[in-house]
């Protein structure tokens, strides 16, 4: 399975500019055969959280139909990271994911709000989980500080999961954590994990990329990126069955005792 990492900047506020960009580079790795395509958080304002009410995309309307035309133009899976969208009266950081044949396959609002950046002020609180197949393959996705929540990520596999999309806007002065937690994450749920950060800077932080892939194993396929730009690994999904058969840890939990 050849992955297209989007490690892009995003402009701050301006949703049609970051748009285009998606475009653009959700053809340049079609043309060149990725099966999924990632896209990092909050591609359409950045963190213009105070904006939304003007730019958040009502029920992701917008972001729905743009990532179904692309899926079906190129019969590509997308990823297509998050963005800040508003149901009702209130507002989400939102993950869509669209497989080949332009269904919505993910649709899931980020369960943990990251206090640092002033979301559990402006957004709600996702409630449910993200568990989704793409190419017959048991895929989970998240969102950034959710990564920090290991319970979280073992919740997906002990329900099957083998991919974990990580979908992120980490600032550059952490991005020892990511490396760290991302890598761990792969080695207790002995899981692929794929995980897109973006770079640039906005009013209050800079980003490094640094997006990273990790085998099941912890072995790092990527990962020491820092400019924007598409960036390809490819997963050998059988590798998971086969880890989790050498160390059988799912099934040397002790759900008697936790
Ligand atoms: O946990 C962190 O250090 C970064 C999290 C974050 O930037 C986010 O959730 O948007």
């Amino acid at each position: 399975m050849k992955i297209a990492c989007i490690q892009m900047d995003i402009a701050f506020g301006e949703p049609e500019k970051n748009r285009d960009k998606v475009i653009k580079f959700t053809e340049e790795a079609a043309h060149s055969k990725a099966d999924v395509i990632v896209f990092p958080e909050m591609w359409n304002i950045g963190y213009a959280l105070d904006q939304m009410d003007q730019l958040a995309d009502r029920n992701g309307e917008k972001t729905k139909q743009l990532l179904i035309k692309l899926a079906k133009n190129y019969q590509v899976n997308i990823i297509g990271g998050s963005v800040a969208t508003k149901k009702g009266n209130q507002f989400y950081n939102t993950m869509y994911g669209v497989n080949r044949k332009g269904e919505i396959v993910s649709d899931y609002d980020k369960v943990h709000l990251f206090q640092l950046m002033d979301e559990h002020l402006y957004l709600e609180k996702g409630q449910s989980l993200n568990i989704f197949e793409m190419d017959n393959i048991c895929c989970g996705g998240v969102i950034c500080y959710d990564i920090r929540f290991p319970e979280w990520i073992r919740t997906h596999c002990i329900k099957g999961t083998k991919i974990i999309f990580v979908v992120a806007q980490w600032p550059k002065k952490r991005i020892d954590h990511w490396q760290l937690l991302l890598r761990a994450r792969a080695i207790e749920n002995q899981c692929f994990v794929v995980a897109v950060n973006r770079v640039g800077i906005d009013p209050n932080n800079e980003f490094n990329g640094h997006s990273m892939v990790i085998s099941p194993w912890g072995k790092l396929l990527m990962g020491n990126e820092t400019k924007e730009g598409v960036f390809y690994t490819n997963l050998e999904i059988e590798e998971v069955d086969l880890i989790r058969q050498s160390i059988p840890v799912f099934q040397d939990r002790r759900k008697d005792l936790y």
